[in-house]
């Protein structure tokens, strides 16, 4: 048995070593590729957006002070001095006490400084506008720079685009834009008793569940997993297939034989490796404890529990930080994923000393959403498929009550 394994420590140690790794290469990608990447430079605004005054009703462009006092008893009158035409600079202006109509989208005309809406007015005749409400400047239109200032920073390095950003990036005609290349993940399952899913397998032995459902939790964090082949638990076979994908990717994930088994051959094979070092090995949390984090050739290496819910949380809580950190995000936090607050359902035990992360179920009662604990053992899939998030057990805490507020991470 190794000493190591029972030296457990806390996540936050394992974060801790997160800068040791440094972000991927860049590249450009066309704009509509480029979803979910993370910009690897800040992109300023090449100039003002929208760019010109703009309706956002359609009415009548005017000079706010025209309409004031204006109200249904006593209505003001404006000279129809023409239409805005939809994508052309107005050849006409507005004075006061004149109205040019336009519609949503139009460009406003030089002296305009508001728009009226339709419904605050009506035509009294084919040049006279009556006006029953009064709007205050910048009304019902857009500024120029309203949206964005040409020269700002309008997407920090390190953000992962969604689809806003990407309209940002369309407004400013950034066809091509520089993001951080996919960091590719080697995902290598191990054991003896694993056999490929194609495979029927004989008795003793179960399918590869965690190559297929880590390869998920890659792609959702935004990385690219490559799929090795099983490795059976011998020393020289895993030491070869890591040499293997530290030449080919920027982190390595072993599932299985993490433990302190006899046949557990992982971190001896990563021992064997030049210039590893490894940093943890054991993680003060449920499930995930014999967890191994070592640096090689300032690559992250990890051996992954074997057990399949295991493998998920692991990722999902410690590993899925440090791949958007050598994805090139920014300011990863460290307290994964979106959360939601939740009131427990029932009691839960945990033990002090450990981090306790509890499969729960949400479920909406009378406006209340409720965080339903799945019990269930590591080596089950049944209790991910079944749950739709996890809430965190203090190291410090014997428990939860019913009824207190706890916060989901959302799988
Ligand atoms: N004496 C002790 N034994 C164990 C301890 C302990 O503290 N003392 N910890 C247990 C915990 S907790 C876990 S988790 C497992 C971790 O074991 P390993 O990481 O060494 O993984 P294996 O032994 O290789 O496998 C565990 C389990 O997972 C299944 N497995 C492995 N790979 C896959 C795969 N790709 N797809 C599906 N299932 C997989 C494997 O068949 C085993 O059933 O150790 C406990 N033991
Ligand atoms: O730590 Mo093991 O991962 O609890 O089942």
């Amino acid at each position: 048995m190794k000493e190591e394994f029972f030296s457990v420590v806390t996540p936050e140690t394992v974060f801790s070593h997160i800068e040791r790794f440094s972000p991927v290469a860049t590249e450009q990608v066309p704009l509509d590729r480029a979803l979910g990447r993370v910009v690897c430079e800040n992109i300023c605004a090449g100039e003002n957006i929208p760019g010109f005054d703009r309706a956002v009703m359609d009415g009548f462009a005017v000079r706010a002070a025209s309409t004031f006092g204006a109200s249904e008893l006593n209505p003001v009158y404006l000279v129809l001095k023409g239409a805005v035409v939809m994508g052309r600079v107005p050849d006409l202006a507005v004075g006061p006490e004149e109205a040019a109509a336009i519609a949503t989208g139009g460009m406003l005309p030089r002296g305009a400084d508001s728009v009226v809406p339709r419904e605050f007015t009506q035509m009294v005749d084919e040049t006279t506008v009556e006006v029953h409400k009064p709007v205050a400047p910048g009304a019902h239109m857009v500024a120029a720079d309203e949206d964005f200032k040409k020269a700002d920073r309008v997407i920090a390095r390190g953000t992962r685009l969604r689809s806003q950003e990407l309209g940002v990036l369309a407004a400013l005609g950034i066809v091509s834009v520089p993001v951080y290349k996919k960091p590719v993940v080697a995902v290598i399952p191990t054991g003896d008793e694993v056999v490929a899913v194609e495979e029927t397998p004989p008795p003793g032995c179960i399918r590869d569940v965690n190559t297929h459902t880590l390869a998920g939790l890659v792609t959702q964090a935004g990385g690219l997993p490559v799929l090795y082949d099983l490795v059976s638990d011998d020393r020289d076979a895993l030491r070869n297939v890591m040499t293997t994908a530290l030449a080919d990717c920027d982190m390595v994930l072993l599932s299985g034989g993490s433990s302190v088994g006899a046949r557990d051959f992982t971190i001896a094979a990563m021992e064997d490796l030049a210039g590893a070092r490894v940093l943890v090995h054991g993680i003060g949390m449920r499930p995930g404890k014999p967890t191994i984090l070592a640096e090689v050739e300032q690559k992250a290496v990890w051996g992954l529990p074997g057990q399949v819910a295991s493998a998920m949380v692991v990722f999902m809580m410690i590993v899925r930080p440090f791949v958007e950190h050598v994805g090139g995000a920014a300011a990863v936090s460290t307290r994964p994923g979106r959360r939601v607050a939740a009131r427990l359902w029932r009691n839960v035990p945990s033990v002090y000393g450990r981090i306790d992360y509890v499969r729960v179920k949400l479920v909406e009662k009378e406006d209340v959403l409720w965080a339903q604990p799945v019990f269930g053992k590591s080596g089950l899939l049944n209790t991910m498929t079944w749950a739709d998030g996890v809430i965190e057990i203090d190291a410090d805490t014997e428990g939860l009550n019913a009824g207190e507020t706890v916060g989901v991470v959302l799988f």
